[in-house]
Formats: C-alpha cells, structure tokens, sequence
C-alpha cells in the first residue's frame, strides 16, 4: 500500500496522471537496481517463454489470396472467423475425443489488417474443459514474407461444447492437465473468465433496464444520416458447403454472413469501406441445418464521432414465421483514412421508438466497451491508477482483480529473503515493481482460513496495520468494497486510507485454490478523508491451496514506497513475521468458533 491520491488530485485526476508518470520517470533513473532497460525486458520476456506440447494444440497457416479479400485487398474479416473456429474446434475435438459445436466466441479486437500476400497463423489449445464444455485459447499472427516482420493480429476465446455423436447427449470431459506455468495460469483464469461469459448478457440487460447508464443528450446533427437508410436484410439457404463436419450450419459461416450484413450497414453510413474493428460476443443459441433458410438482418445503431456500432441478427426458419432466433452479435467499424488515422464519421438520425432504444443502448455499450478495455488491456507495469468503479465495469474489474493477482502468484523469479518459524518471505523485482510474497503454513482447513481471511472486516483483531475495515458496499456474494485505515509508511506521515474491491473466491474445480484478491477503486460516495492521505492498492491478497496446508499473500509495491521499503528490507521481515505468526494464532483460535457457526 502507498499514499497516492490526495484531495485535489480527485478533482484533477488528470494532472495526477502527469505527476504520477514523472515521478515514476525520476524513480526509474534512482531505482537502477529495480528497474530494468528494454534489452532486460525483452530477454525476460523470453526466458518467460514456455515451450508447450501441449496435446491439444492445433496450428494453421494460410497465405492470403485475393480470394479471401475484399476490395482493399485485406483479408474479410469473416473469412478469418472461419479459420479461427475450425482452428479451435480441432482442438476442443481432440480433447474431447468426439464432435464439439461453438457455443460463443468472446470479444474480438482486431489491432492490425492482414493483406494479401501476407501470412495468417492461427493457434489454438483448450484452456480448460468444465462439465461438458471447454474454452479454447486462440492467437492470431501474421507475417510478411518479404520483410521477415511478424506481429499479432488479435487473441480470442471461443467455448465448445460437446455431445455423442449418435445420441447428441453431454459428454463429461476429462479435465485438463496444464504443465507449464502459462498454461496453468490460463487453466485457472478460464473460471474467472467464464464467470464474466455467464454475466455477460444479464449485466448488460440489467444495467439498461435499471437506468444505470445516463442517457446520451439526444443532439440534432445536420449532415446526419438516416437509420432507416442503413437498413439491410438478406437471406441465404443453408446448402451442403455451408455446412460442417456435424453437417449442421458451420459457426465459422454463420460468422461471415453476419459480418457481410454489417459490413454493408456501416457502408451505407459512412459511404466508404469501413475496417471492422471489434466484435462484441458471438453466441449461438442454437443450431440451424441444410434447408435452413437464414434471416439475416442488419443496422447502424449508432455513430459516434469515429466509430460506428452495428447491431446484427440471425434467424433461422424451415417455414415462414417459425423463425427461430440463433444468433446475434454487435460489431464495431472504423473509417481509416491513408495513413491509417481513423476518420470523422457522419452521424445517425435513429428511428423513432425501437431505433430510439437502440441508439442509447449503443451509447452504454459504448461505454462498456471502453471500461472493458481499459480495465482488462491494462499491464501490470503500467502506471497504476486507481479506477473508478461503478456497476458498469464492476464485472471487469473484479475479473481484473483476480487475475493480477493470479498472474503476480504465477511468477517465476521469486526470490527467498527470509525465513522464522515457518514464514517464508520470498521478493520479487520486476520493470517498476517490487512485490512481496508470504508463505506460511496454517492447521485450519483451507476453506476454513479462507472464511475467516475473506471477513476483512476482521483483520485489525490480527492484522496491527490495519487499523479499522469497514465494509462499504457488498456488491454481490463474491465482490465487496471496504474502507480501510492504516498507519502511514512514511515516518512521520498521517494516517492512510484505502478504498479496496475484496473479490473473494472458492475453487471451481480441481486444481484451483482459494483466492481473495484486493485492488483500490475510487468510489464516488467516498473522496479523500480530512486528515488521511488517500493511498492506493495495485495488487494484494490471500492465495491458499486446497489441497495443502498453505496460504501465501501477495503484496505488490510500487516505485513510490520502495525507498522506505528498500532501507528498512530487516523491518519489513520482522514486520511480515509478526503479523502472519498473529494471523496463524488467528486462524487457529477461531476455527472450532467458525466450524460450530458454519
Ligand atoms: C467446425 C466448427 C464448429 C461448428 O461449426 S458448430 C456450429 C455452430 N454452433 C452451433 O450450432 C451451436 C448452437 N447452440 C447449441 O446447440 C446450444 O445452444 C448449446 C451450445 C449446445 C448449449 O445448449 P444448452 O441447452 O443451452 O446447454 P446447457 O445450458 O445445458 O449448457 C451446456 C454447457 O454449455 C455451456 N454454455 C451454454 N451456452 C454457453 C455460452 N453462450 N457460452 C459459453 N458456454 C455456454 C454451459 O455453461 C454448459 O457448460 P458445462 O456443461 O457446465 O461445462
């Protein structure tokens, strides 16, 4: 923890940030021992670099024909989803070992166009398989032949599910075995991730129903375009090529035709070829067949000043008006202009009532979407600003929460400091960072220390740095706000307050453990205390083992605190001794109290 955010930088987080990236710039020149240069980066990056054998990964290359573009000789964006779902459905098959359907792909973003030419590699592994589904990691890269450059195109998770091949009934997959430390840190993030899929449609259904998202002031523009006008409806027949090894609709099809229908939508807006940017989750309700006519309908649901949202359905129907509703996606375009800047877009004119709706949606989307990236694309060892939270990005953060802290515990180059009794502290340096790990060994259960750990409101009984924790907010059965005061680090320093998002977590199959992740937030209801120095939390918390008597706790430093740290490395271990030898007394004095309240 370290005191950060004060009273007038709330109002002007802003400037904070400038003051912020400076002081890092200045500790980064003092800090030589901690901080490595780009050389360092790169070569830890690819000691970090696992190889994998993995049984179930599966690679594809295909060079870029002219076939495969569109009219700026890039490759469609539709005919990548092809690619991208028979990638991953080859390798959920062979995990599974019988016949797996798409049953979502995740966000997409496409950071770069590939032309023609250029080489396209898929490649594609199962994470993790749960009961009868599993979700499959995919990367996407391309190369240049001439120029030897490669780079990424974009990353996406897909989930498959799957059934007997005769009967069409679940299979129950065997579980996967992860080797390497990326593999197991995937393994254990694919919970939280499909946590995030499950809430997916009811967050946002329940954020625009509630009216938690302001509406958008509805300007009149002049130039603007008419909804009405971007409007597109086309049919195709499900025939025998369109179809898959399932001989059901091929996900990867289905895909391409949606995205051809927005395509054509934001074409009508903008007047020009659009590049689609992101597509906001595919799921496929149901399967269609051979006969299968679908109905594919598209619009612009809104326009923002460079970015354009379509909004896209597909129906699947035998009959006339026995139309079955199998999938619908959102898609993000952007005009780019020669040298690649996106351009300034005309904007939309909604149709009354249903358009109306949309239109707002969009607004909120739009918002998600940018919550989302922030919170999720945000590295480590970037610039640690706390967030604001809100019920919006609350599902983002808490994901983010969770995995910092999976991924700090995932580390490798843990160093042992010191060791009393059964306290390990091990440290860690890394770019402008110093974390610190605390191993100690407890004899309560592990769901029994996570009960008592995950009540924070109860840490000052054993914790002597904290000094009060009071509970703000309990945002659902697994995420909390708290409001917590410590004692300043600086020597002579006034007290500190955090506001802390607490996302706690059991075990949601074998080989995970129990974790309580902390990060600050900054809570609207809550600005800066009289008399307190606000401080911030990048990452920290509780990691303890099912299946062994050991908890760990995670706490990660940042440039600002290392001169007290670094100076006093003695205290700092005494300190960690004292307070886990009292959380130990703590676990064990209140166990038998907990199993008779349990
Ligand atoms: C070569 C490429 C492969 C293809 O072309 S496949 C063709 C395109 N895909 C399709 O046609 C699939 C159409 N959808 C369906 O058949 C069904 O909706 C589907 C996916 C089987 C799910 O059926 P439900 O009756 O809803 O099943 P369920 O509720 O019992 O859940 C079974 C398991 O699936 C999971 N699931 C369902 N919908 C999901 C989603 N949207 N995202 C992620 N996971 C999802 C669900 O969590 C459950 O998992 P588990 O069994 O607990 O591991």
């Amino acid at each position: 923890m370290y005191e950060r955010v004060g009273h007038k930088q709330w109002e002007r987080l802003e400037l904070s940030k400038i003051r912020v990236f400076s002081h890092l710039a200045s500790m980064a020149s003092r800090k030589s021992a901690v901080l490595k240069n780009n050389e360092e980066e790169k070569q830890e990056e690819e000691e970090e670099e696992e190889v994998s054998d993995s049984p179930t990964e599966v690679k594809m290359s295909q060079i870029i024909m002219p076939c495969h573009c569109n009219h700026r000789q890039e490759l469609c964006v539709g005919q990548l989803l092809k690619w991208i779902d028979i990638t991953a459905c080859l390798s959920a098959e062979r995990h599974a070992m019988s016949p797996c359907v798409t049953a979502s792909m995740d966000d997409i973003n496409f950071e770069h166009t590939i032309r023609v030419g250029q080489v396209v590699s898929i490649k594609s592994k199962v994470n993790r398989a749960f009961n009868s589904s599993m979700e499959v990691g995919i990367q996407v890269s391309c190369e240049d032949l001439f120029s030897g450059h490669h780079w990424k195109v974009c990353h996406a998770y897909a989930t498959f599910v799957t059934q007997r091949k005769e009967t069409g009934e679940r299979v129950l997959l065997k579980p996967i075995v992860p080797e390497t430390q990326k593999e197991q840190l995937e393994y254990s993030l694919a919970a939280e991730r499909r946590r995030v899929r499950m809430l997916h449609d009811d967050i946002i259904k329940d954020l625009l129903t509630h009216g938690c998202i302001q509406q958008g002031d509805s300007v009149e523009f002049s130039n603007a375009v008419a909804a009405e006008k971007t409007k597109v409806e086309s049919v195709e027949l499900v025939l025998p090529p369109h179809t898959n090894h399932q001989v059901n609709t091929f996900g990867g099809q289905i895909m391409a035709w949606m995205v051809n229908v927005a395509t054509i939508a934001a074409s009508r807006l903008c007047q020009t070829h659009p590049t689609l940017r992101t597509i906001d989750m595919f799921t496929f309700r149901g399967p269609s067949q051979i006969g299968d006519r679908l109905l594919l309908k598209a619009i612009v649901n809104n326009a923002f000043t460079d970015s354009i949202e379509v909004g896209v359905r597909a129906e699947a129907y035998q009959d006339l008006g026995t139309n079955r509703h199998i999938n619908s996606a959102f898609m993000i375009f952007e005009v780019l202009d020669d040298h690649g800047k996106p351009c300034t877009l005309p904007r939309l004119q909604p149709e009354p009532l249903e358009g109306e709706r949309r239109f707002q949606e969009a607004i909120a989307r739009k918002k998600i979407r940018l919550d989302r990236k922030y919170i999720i694309s945000r590295k480590q060892c970037e610039v640690p600003l706390s967030v604001p939270w809100n019920p919006r990005n609350q599902v983002y953060l808490s994901y983010n929460n969770v995995s910092t802290l999976k991924t700090l515990a995932s580390r490798k180059k843990w160093r042992l400091s010191s060791e009393k009794d059964k306290v390990r502290l091990y440290s860690l340096e890394e770019k402008t960072m110093l974390s610190f790990r605390v191993d100690t060994e407890v004899d309560v259960p592990a769901h029994t220390a996570f009960s008592l750990l995950a009540e924070l409101c109860n840490r000052p009984s054993w914790d002597t740095y904290y000094q009060k924790c009071d509970l703000i907010h309990q945002v659902d059965d697994d995420d909390f706000l708290y409001h917590v005061v410590t004692p300043s680090v600086h020597p002579k320093g006034i007290h500190q307050d955090f506001i802390l998002l607490a996302s706690k977590r059991r075990p949601c199959g074998s080989g995970d453990s129990y974790v309580i992740a902390l990060r600050s937030v900054l809570l609207t209801s809550h600005p800066p205390t009289e008399g307190c120095n606000r401080g911030e939390v990048l990452c920290a918390g509780f990691i303890i083992q099912d299946t062994k008597n050991n908890m760990s706790y995670y706490n990660q430093a940042s440039p600002e605190v290392l001169p007290y740290i670094s100076s006093d490395i003695a205290g700092l271990s005494t300190s960690f001794y004292n307070i886990f030898s009292s959380c130990r007394e703590y676990l064990t004095a209140n166990r038998l109290h907990f199993q008779r309240h349990a």
